[in-house]
């Protein structure tokens, strides 16, 4: 294990194996982290990466304040995993991609009456959104533990959102009035800050219900929710003894049962059970984490690839991206292989892998955009 938690001074570290690309300015940034006032620790996951000014895939330790631009603008931003009752033998991908035509809009009007009070006036509730958000139905593809609730039989449902405009507002705000200083804890404004974050967690697992609800409704069919578990929030907790503020920012948390680390639309996804660990701040990967720039990547891809041979994985699995850099920005080549991010937790000893997922048809977005 010590050779994969590694030390690069007494309150930083990060997790990789040998195999784990880690860019040199993803560990620059966790330093500059850690030299915030009031910093505990600071580890970064294998999925670490270069942020804006913060880096991602990461868990910051602090104690009598905390700093809100480390979790950033997609507040409560997380994963769900639903078992559908879709049979993986019976799908034709052109009848999924058809049934399931654009969910880009506000929900469904039958929909509307089940919203929350608290979130009716929130048109973006039920969509997925931007950037690396996506939908995506996957087949299992090999069982490593037993764990009761799989079934080979049927398709999953991955359902990957956050706070959307909320989020975003709240960071802003709170940016324009109080800068990079962070929040002293007990104070007014640290407590109007954890009311608007308790807000944007209930909005994000709100949001990712609805997403799959009406994922589900258009497919005619039902399902289980596995899990539904946040990367990027803060939470009041004590590690090795100390009260503090953990701050996890691309940092899934392991000391709340089974888990799924994805990989991208081109790789697997792992349902993983981990092993709660104060050294590596009760946090996993919480994906494989980008290799590439989102802005390197068109230039990097279009001339090998079209916007058609994009929207097909080497799985055989479908991407629906009617927005044609979004296609290209989000390319499995821009991802970290994910099987060095799993074999680095395995070795930590921090996961015990439970299944392997493939992807079958990936939702980004129907809206026509060049
Ligand atoms: N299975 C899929 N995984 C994907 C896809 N696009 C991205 N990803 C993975 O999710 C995380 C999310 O990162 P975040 O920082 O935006 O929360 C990312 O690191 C990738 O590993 C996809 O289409 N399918
Ligand atoms: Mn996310």
């Amino acid at each position: 294990m010590s050779n994969i938690i590694r030390s690069v001074s007494p309150h930083v570290s990060y997790i990789a194996s040998e195999h784990t690309w880690i860019e040199g300015k993803a560990i620059q940034q966790l330093e500059t982290t850690a030299n915030l006032p009031d910093m505990v620790q600071v580890t970064g996951m294998p999925d670490l990466h270069p942020g804006r000014g913060y880096p991602v895939g990461a868990a910051f330790f602090s104690q009598h304040r905390f700093y809100p631009a480390l979790i950033g603008n997609d507040i409560g931003c997380g994963m769900s995993v639903w078992l559908t009752d879709l049979a993986v033998a019976k799908q034709s991908l052109d009848k999924l991609e058809k049934r399931l035509g654009n969910i880009d809009g506000p929900l469904e009007e039958h929909l509307l009456a089940d919203i929350p009070a608290e979130f009716s006036h929130c048109y973006s509730l039920g969509t997925i959104g931007g950037g690396n958000h996506f939908a995506e139905f996957l087949q299992i593809d090999e069982i490593f533990t037993p764990f009761s609730a799989l079934d080979k039989k049927r398709l999953i449902l991955l359902v990957h959102s956050g706070s959307r405009g909320l989020g975003q507002a709240i960071l802003e705000a709170h940016i324009r009035e109080y800068g990079h200083h962070g929040l002293e804890q007990d104070s007014p404004e640290s407590g109007d800050y954890l009311n608007q974050h308790q807000h944007a967690l209930d909005f994000a697992v709100c949001n990712r219900h609805f997403i799959a609800r009406r994922i589900m409704e258009r497919l005619r069919t039902d399902g289980q929710q596995l899990l539904d578990i946040a990367h990027n929030f803060l939470q009041k907790t004590s590690v090795n003894g100390i009260d503090g503020w953990l701050h996890r920012k691309g940092a899934t948390p392991s000391d709340r049962g089974v888990v799924v680390i994805p990989g991208s639309r081109g790789d697997f996804s792992y349902l993983v059970e981990p092993h709660p660990d104060a050294e590596s701040l009760f946090s996993l990967a919480h994906g494989a984490g980008r290799k590439w720039m989102r802005s390197e990547c068109k230039d990097r891809l279009s001339a090998k690839f079209t916007v058609d041979q994009m929207s097909r994985t080497h799985f055989g699995s479908r991407v629906i991206c009617r927005d044609r850099q979004l296609i290209y920005q989000e390319a499995p080549q821009a991802y970290k292989p994910i099987d060095t991010i799993v074999d680095s937790l395995q070795q930590a000893g921090l996961i015990t892998v439970v299944a392997r997922l493939k992807p079958v048809l990936t939702y980004k977005t129907s809206g026509e955009t060049v």
